[in-house]
């Protein structure tokens, strides 16, 4: 039996799963847990990495390894291969400021969008290292090298130490704001923009099936890929397919034919895995909504599941707009949660409960509409991540989506897909692994809920 082994390096937690590669069956798998915060020495993944590869039963008898990971974060290096400081992830927004002003130097959004496909806020890389040649001047001329934190977790693996080895794929490339899903093209003119000099050492751009080497124990590498179109992998979605992914981070996104160019900014133009597109929504608040009204409510996902379906659609009203960590879709940086229409009657639980897992899923309704807006047909919703395993979101999700939800049984699809990967370039050709135990939620759509909400979600306060 040939194995192959998929990594999901996310924002919470790194995560493997090795695999037949032939079938596509699981057979071992280990997990560790990320530190918290929007900043995070590159090192603690890679502690995270051995851990999870430990718990895993080791990975010396697997023919290939990917890695997916959490887009975005900036990997600075110097000319020794030292991380020069800790790197900034994607749901850090201290660069907001940096990509309003970016935006305003090329000509405003439209340019951004014709360029790469994507207007960029604060997660953006490309807003990050603006950010860091202003506010850090000796990190900055320190940076010899920029990568992203699955790149850098995928040339560790590799295990040379030389710059030039330093390798990504297509999607997340797509991520950085200075590579163009549509030219497969770096565009070192808006790295200049962004930090005053191009001489930098990037990543090779590597194709779906690229290999960048070997590990020194001779497994295979796979070109990775960013932790959302390794999910898109991982699923097997198909066009028509829309998945959602509840995580730290929300995702709507679908695989596209035709690159995405929307200047308003809400679909980032991303690329996927496998040689297309994947058109994306994101917001910054997502599962960590579920985990602070538990916390708020002091019970446990389940406790929180059953309250939420013990309350009636749209909680008589109570509205809970959910601008935790600020937002990135719509671009509110320094917004806060907010929770609106308290009476007596809804100042329960249940209807807490409810508010908090309505809100978020009418944030990614809202990612869903604008998806559609840019000709995603959407046949049905495919249910992923963490918050996916929450009763109450797989059958409230699709009264507020409108569609039915598709939710596969419990599982690291991004690792998975990862998999996937390695085993397309351990073989040479994609794996045809089928996805089973599929469970479908229906339920009649609830049209006031998003209404409300609708109303509700621009009466914020910024952060003090
Ligand atoms: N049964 C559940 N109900 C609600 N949320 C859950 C449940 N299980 C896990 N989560 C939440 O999902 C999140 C982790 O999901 P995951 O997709 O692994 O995130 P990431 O990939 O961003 O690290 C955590 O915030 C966790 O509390
Ligand atoms: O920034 C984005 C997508 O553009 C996020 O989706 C990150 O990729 C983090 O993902 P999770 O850790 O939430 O899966």
């Amino acid at each position: 039996m040939t194995l192959v082994a998929g990594i999901d390096s996310s924002t919470q937690s790194c995560k493997v799963v090795v695999r037949d590669a032939d079938t596509g069956a699981l057979v071992r798998q280990g997990r560790a847990s990320h530190p918290d915060g929007t900043s995070c020495p590159p090192e603690a993944w890679w502690q995270a990495l051995q851990t999870a590869i430990t718990a895993a039963g080791g990975l010396d008898d697997v023919a290939a390894i990917s890695v997916g990971g959490q887009q975005h974060g900036m990997v600075c290096l110097d000319a020794s291969g030292a991380v020069v400081r800790d790197a900034l992830l994607w749901n850090d927004t201290r660069s907001a400021q940096a990509a309003t002003d970016l935006v305003a130097e090329l000509g405003g959004p439209r340019a951004w969008a014709d360029a790469v496909g994507s207007v960029p806020v604060a997660s953006f890389t490309v807003t990050k290292l603006r950010w860091l040649a202003q506010h850090e001047p000796d990190n900055a001329a320190r940076t010899e090298a920029v990568c992203l934190p699955h790149d850098w977790l995928t040339w560790r693996l590799g295990g040379t130490g030389d710059l030039s080895a330093l390798a990504t794929d297509r999607s997340d490339a797509s991520g950085t704001g200075y590579w163009s899903p549509t030219t497969g093209e770096y565009r070192r003119d808006l790295l200049k923009l962004a930090f005053g000099r191009d001489a930098l050492v990037l990543p090779t751009v590597l194709g779906p099936d690229g290999s960048p080497g070997r590990t020194p124990g001779g497994a295979l590498l796979g070109p990775g890929a960013g932790d959302n179109a390794a999910a898109a992998l991982g699923v097997g979605a198909r066009p028509g397919d829309v998945v959602v992914s509840i995580g730290t981070s929300g995702t709507v996104f679908s695989v596209a034919t035709t690159p995405a160019a929307d200047d308003t900014g809400t679909v980032a133009g991303f690329a996927d895995a496998t040689g297309h597109y994947l058109p994306l929504v994101c917001t910054l608040n997502a599962a960590r909504v579920l985990d602070a009204a538990a916390t708020m409510l002091g019970v446990d996902h389940a406790e929180l599941s059953r309250l939420a379906l013990s309350a009636p659609a749209g909680s008589d009203g109570l509205v809970l707009v959910p601008y935790l960590e600020g937002e990135r879709t719509p671009n509110k940086p320094d917004a806060t949660g907010s929770l609106h229409g308290l009476t007596l009657g809804t100042s329960t639980a249940a209807h807490l409960a409810r508010a908090a897992v309505e809100g978020m899923l009418c944030a990614l309704a809202d990612g869903l509409d604008a998806l559609r807006g840019q000709g995603a047909t959407v046949s049905r919703v495919v249910l992923v991540g963490g918050g996916a395993r929450a009763e109450a979101v797989r059958r409230i999700a699709p009264s507020v989506f409108g569609c039915p939800v598709v939710v596969p049984p419990p599982g690291e699809y991004v690792a998975d897909g990862a998999a996937r990967q390695a085993a397309w370039v351990a073989t040479g050709t994609a794996p045809a692994w089928t996805l089973d135990g599929l469970e479908t939620f229906e339920a009649d759509a609830v049209p006031a809920v998003r209404a409300r909400y609708a109303e509700a979600r621009e009466l914020t306060l910024p952060r003090v």
